[in-house]
């Protein structure tokens, strides 16, 4: 094959319209990569050799092999979009890399669910994103062949398929379906089955299908049509000839091209002789395309290494550039061509875009990474939204200098870094271990977040018990009867602790009218024969008090208190009131009565 020749008539859009971009999102095994396979399976068996264009992370299935492949539900003569191009986002589980130019790269998406396992925490993330980019959806719900029962009618539309079903079977299906529904309107999402929608702007459809039969695949696509032909041909009507603007999907390193940019081409053309500008952590790239990168055709971009040169693309289009000077480039910055305006202008604009996208940062707080900047600004969205400051952010795996970061924070809380999809070098790892700094990483953002504030959590319960550790408690306890062993220096006497935690070396007082009077200092406990250091409420000890005489200062039957210093009441009544027990919250009360009824303010 020629190094110059492709075909670039499905990348570009045909009289002005281009094509609607499609993400498929998903949980993990859910069937986003089956589901993409399958259509591009399906296309390959359907059309001619050459029907669907494998582009640099992304598919395109022109109009007539749709139709092809939904068999009559998609008549091409009602249609004037060129086809579907598929961004192949299983692998990049941060679809949020997916941001373009005020909003979604994805025209519209796909949502996989497994019919079986229902939502599950990438499922909300991918919803939650979707919501806030406002981007049009359909519910993929998928492996449909796996309900018990179920007979395939292969590469079918749906129908067909459910009128092959014993009546067990349909409800069985039926039952899963309408527990999605349930789930989709849990998260404020209204929806149905994509035939009973009739207003798909504010009902999600949904389409029971299987990646791995085929059946209700013609139903998905005809449903994405359909959408895209109705509510976005306006927005497919570009000057495809115009200056390209693109999203930075991935940067990657190429035998013989040295650093490259997946990037996947929304608006107008770039070629060969173009000059671009690119964002990169803190600052933009100006450069000189040296090379514009597809997979030679229908070759799998992830084994696959063997590309061949273009001398233009068109949007929508998936590509890979080769230039100079591409290392700080960043996925999910932005692309753009310089043509018509000038160099300025475009990197003003390149700027204004980043700028848009950077997070603001606190002067105390957490560092986060992140693999992309559509992911750091999504992290970035929650954890502001929780009121969780960020000292630092930035896309990329978390290195030294991060760590170093972290060191200066003053509070252990923001000794802590977040990373979302990325990796913890060897030398920020041995560090991070060395300085203390605690390391978070996942692949679901509100995970992340939940674990940190898990962390948070445990860090105020350890400072809790620390506080309650060097904090006197409320205990009250009676002499008993005929318990006294020894009547002074010290006085030694049998007691029952009514309620808290009696503790050795606290002040006793008694409430003599209203005022308390300090009588001595509790010595020690015994309880036959053994010292002990506590004695809970229930429990009748002897304790040795130093400082009273029995039948002066104490005597039989008297309730003698634990003295509380007022600082103490004051921290246990506000803040620790919830964490000590509940008889002890009782003596608490009730040493609080006594003092305020001579000083109300006591302890306020
Ligand atoms: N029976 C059945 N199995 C399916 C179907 N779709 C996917 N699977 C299986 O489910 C597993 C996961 O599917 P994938 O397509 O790899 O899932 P994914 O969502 O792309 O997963 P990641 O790319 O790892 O996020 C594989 O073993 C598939 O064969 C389906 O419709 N029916």
């Amino acid at each position: 094959m020629s190094d110059t020749d492709t075909n670039t008539d499905t990348r570009s859009g045909s009289g002005g319209l281009r094509t609607p971009i499609v993400a498929v999102l998903g949980h993990v095994d859910h069937g986003k990569t089956s589901l993409l396979d399958k259509i591009r399976g399906s296309a390959v068996t359907q059309g001619e050799s050459g029907a669907i264009t494998q582009h640099i992370g992304a598919t395109a299935v022109p109009l007539d092999v749709i139709s092809d492949i939904a068999g009559g539900l998609v008549d091409p003569d009602d249609f004037d979009l060129p086809g579907l191009l598929f961004i192949d986002t299983p692998g990049h589980h941060s679809f949020s890399t997916l941001r373009s130019r005020g909003g979604a790269l994805a025209d519209i998406a796909i949502l996989v669910v497994d019919v079986n396992d229902g939502f599950q925490p990438q499922t909300i993330e991918a919803l939650d994103i979707l919501k806030r980019t406002q981007t049009p959806f359909v519910v993929a719900a998928n492996k449909i062949d796996t309900v018990p029962g179920w007979n395939t009618q292969e590469d079918g539309p749906i129908q067909a398929s459910l009128d092959a079903q014993s009546d067990r079977t349909r409800e069985r299906l039926d039952e899963r379906i309408y527990s999605l529904i349930g789930e989709l309107s849990d998260n404020d999402i209204s929806s149905d089955m994509y035939w009973q929608v009739r207003d798909f702007q504010h009902n999600a459809g949904l389409v029971p299908l299987s990646a791995l039969t085929g059946e209700g695949i013609p139903d998905l696509l005809t449903v994405l049509m359909g959408l895209s032909q109705r509510y976005m041909k306006e927005e497919m009507e570009i000057d495809t000839t115009g200056p390209g603007s693109g999203t930075v999907l991935e940067v990657t390193e190429e035998r013989g091209f040295g650093t490259t940019l997946d990037v996947v081409l929304y608006d107008g053309t770039i070629r060969t002789d173009d000059t671009i500008v690119v964002g990169a952590t803190n600052r933009t790239i100006e450069t000189d395309v040296r090379a514009l990168l597809q997979p030679r055709a229908l070759s799998e971009i992830r084994t696959e290494k063997q590309f061949e040169r273009t001398d233009e693309v068109s949007a929508a289009a998936g590509v890979k550039i080769a230039a100079p000077d591409l290392d700080d480039a960043i996925a999910g910055a932005p692309v753009r061509v310089v043509r018509d305006q000038t160099l300025d202008a475009v990197t003003d604009d390149v700027e204004a875009e980043l700028a848009e996208i950077a997070v603001e940062t606190d002067e105390n707080g957490i560092v986060v990474k992140a693999d992309t900047l559509g992911s750091l600004e999504a992290i970035a969205n929650t954890l502001q939204e929780t009121d969780i400051p960020i000292v630092r952010a930035e896309v990329g795996d978390v290195a030294a200098r991060d760590v170093a970061v972290a060191t200066t924070a003053d509070e252990q809380r923001n000794r802590v870094i977040l990373g979302f999809n990325v990796d913890v070098l060897a030398d920020a790892d041995d560090r991070a271990d060395h300085e203390d700094i605690r390391v978070f990483q996942d692949d679901v953002i509100y995970q992340l977040v939940e674990e940190y504030e898990e962390y948070v959590a445990e860090i105020e319960r350890a400072q809790q018990d620390t506080v309650l550790e060097n904090i006197m408690r409320p205990c009250t306890f009676r002499i008993l009867d005929d318990h006294v062993f020894r009547q002074s220096n010290p006085a030694v006497v049998g007691v029952e602790v009514l309620s808290g935690t009696l503790h050795r070396n606290s002040p006793v007082v008694v409430f003599d009218g209203n005022d308390p009077e300090r009588v001595g200092i509790l010595k020690g406990i015994q309880s036959q024969g053994e010292d002990l250091d506590t004695a809970r409420a229930g429990e009748s000890v002897s304790v040795s008090i130093d400082g009273p005489t029995v039948g002066r200062q104490i005597k039989e039957g008297d309730e003698l208190w634990t003295e509380l210093p007022e600082k103490h009441a004051k921290i246990l009544e506000q803040e620790l009131r919830a964490d000590i027990p509940a008889d002890e919250r009782e003596a608490l009360s009730r040493y609080l009565d006594k003092r305020r009824n001579v000083d109300p303010f006591w302890g306020k």
